[in-house]
């Protein structure tokens, strides 16, 4: 009987169920969008009932559509949108409000009040993170201070808070596990990075009850195996887990010290594995936890872009300029540059380097001969920009100057957006023949717990190259186009 891992990829605008083999080869993939919530401008919400239902919709439809038996599936992997804040009633298993998503802005003044009170530096150098509403620490806060009755409840030690994975584990293992990982937990403004503790201090500070924070494990671990009822009569165990972007990093196999990877997916997002050291950033680049495994914890440098492909999905659904995300490539091939179009997709503000919560998006250099090309292209370039603007601080941060970038994620399928990053960085930019390399780290970090595979030696021989883009651009019309975005992201920004 073959076996198989499973990955539970559980992102932003879609939850994932793939099949891996022992070659780390996709056996079949189902996936599954789920509903978005905006309430109001800048606030992102989910229903994470919904997530819930579209993982067992997935994993229901990945065995049937592949064939393969629920005892054929050797152990699960659990990957995530991170920071997402989840709250619920640990005896009714209820959330008792929507998911805050990452994106969400709602606590935008809860972070001013941090920083108003002269907070920054404590929480940055306990967390290796920025005071901002990205992170989870005050999307609790919001929580508790704004739902009838939930601090009482929290108090009285009757409420459970949850980034994405925990409530995955939660649900599938029936309650039996409330549980994170280091990776996800570093992601919350409450975990000390250098000590591995949820933060006393800063719980007091924002007032969250410890009763409500689930436990840290390694990244490579059984934490608990399914019931039953949730899987087909199985007990399967669910052996690792770590939070989407770092699971990338697992996947693209960057085990080693200034190995970095960038994913486009919803937002962009860069790490650079730092090793065993936590190098803090001078460039507004967040530090945090890569994975832990082998009894310790490795650190990486990440840099955060809040819009990437939500731009694209902007172009599709909010101004029907393309049917589909893949038709962008086309429309920006049909013109030889933006004729000095800028887009600056800073619909919730902007991430690494600027970290300004308040800037919206904006467009520049509009002319009478502006085309919908012109307009396509210049919002699949503002990708590529936003990665530049994140490299350049990465280098200057780590010291290291990057040789090559590996990329993955759903945009980077378009030929077009890879040639030009490239042309952007000045450096190659290599695509794996696993596109789904966050899936795939998931699996490799359940797969090591239960022996599926041997070491990361083992894991680093499947590596793939699919494509690799090399920088054809001239430097000074590169420097000469990056100085536009400079100048466009400056106009946005005093624009509020
Ligand atoms: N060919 C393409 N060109 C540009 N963007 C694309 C293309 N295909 C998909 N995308 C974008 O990639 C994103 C989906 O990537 P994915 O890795 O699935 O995201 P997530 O995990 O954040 O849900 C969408 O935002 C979509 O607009
Ligand atoms: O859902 P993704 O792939 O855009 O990833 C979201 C990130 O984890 C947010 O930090």
């Amino acid at each position: 009987m073959e076996r198989y891992i499973l990955s539970l990829d559980q992102g932003t605008t879609s939850s994932r169920a793939i099949l891996f083999n022992k070659n780390g080869e996709i056996v079949h993939i189902a996936q599954r969008e789920f509903k978005q919530y905006f309430p109001k401008p800048g606030w992102v919400e989910h229903n994470a009932n919904e997530i819930w239902g579209s993982i067992l919709a997935v994993i229901a439809t990945v065995l049937s559509e592949a064939s393969v038996q629920p005892e054929q599936v050797a152990a699960i992997g659990i990957t995530n949108q991170r920071e997402t804040t989840v709250v619920w009633d640990k005896h009714t298993g209820l959330p008792i409000y929507n998911a805050i998503v990452w994106q969400s802005r709602q606590t935008a003044d809860i972070c001013e009040q941090l920083k108003q009170q002269g907070y920054d530096d404590l929480f940055r150098k306990k967390t290796g993170l920025l005071i901002d509403p990205y992170f989870s620490g005050t999307k609790v806060k919001w929580i508790l201070d704004n739902v009838d009755g939930a601090r009482e409840k929290a108090e009285k030690g009757d409420l459970l808070f949850g980034t994405i994975d925990t409530w995955l584990i939660w649900k599938l293992s029936g309650g039996r596990a409330h549980v994170t990982d280091y990776s996800n937990a570093s992601r919350t403004l409450l975990f000390n990075i250098h000590t591995l503790q949820w933060d006393d201090e800063i719980l007091n500070i924002l007032g969250i009850p410890k009763s409500m924070l689930p436990k840290v494990r390694p990244s490579s671990e059984v934490y608990a195996k399914t019931i039953p009822h949730h899987f087909f009569g199985v007990e399967v165990p669910i052996a690792g887990a770590a939070g989407d972007q770092q699971a990338a990093l697992f996947g693209q196999a960057c085990f080693e010290e200034g190995m970095a990877k960038n994913t486009y997916g919803t937002g962009c997002f860069m790490l650079m594995n730092t090793g065993e050291k936590a190098v803090q950033s001078k460039h507004g680049l967040l530090t945090t936890i890569a994975w832990g495994i082998d009894g310790k914890v490795e650190y990486a440098l990440e840099g955060s872009i809040f819009v990437a492909g939500s731009a694209i999905q902007w172009l599709r659904d909010g101004l029907r300029m393309i049917k589909q995300a893949s038709d962008s490539e086309a429309y920006a091939e049909k013109v030889d540059s933006t004729d000095g179009v800028y887009v600056v997709p800073a619909f919730v503000g902007l991430g690494t380097p600027y970290w300004d919560s308040d800037v919206r998006g904006a467009v520049f250099g509009l002319t009478r001969g502006t085309t919908k090309e012109h307009f396509i292209r210049a919002t699949l370039e503002s990708l590529a920009y936003q990665t530049k603007d994140v490299l350049t601080a990465m280098e200057a941060d780590s010291g290291i100057g990057l040789k090559t970038l590996r990329v993955d994620g759903g945009a980077v399928k378009n030929n077009f957006l890879m040639q030009f990053q490239s042309d952007m960085l000045g450096v190659p930019v290599e695509r794996p023949v696993i596109n789904e390399t966050t899936a795939l780290g998931a699996a490799y970090l359940a797969g090591l717990a239960v022996g599926y595979w041997k070491d990361r030696k083992e894991i680093a021989s499947q590596w793939q190259l699919e494509r690799q883009f090399e920088p054809q651009m001239a430097k000074e019309k590169q420097e000469a186009l990056y100085a536009g975005w400079k100048k466009a992201v400056k106009a946005a920004m005093a624009f509020k």
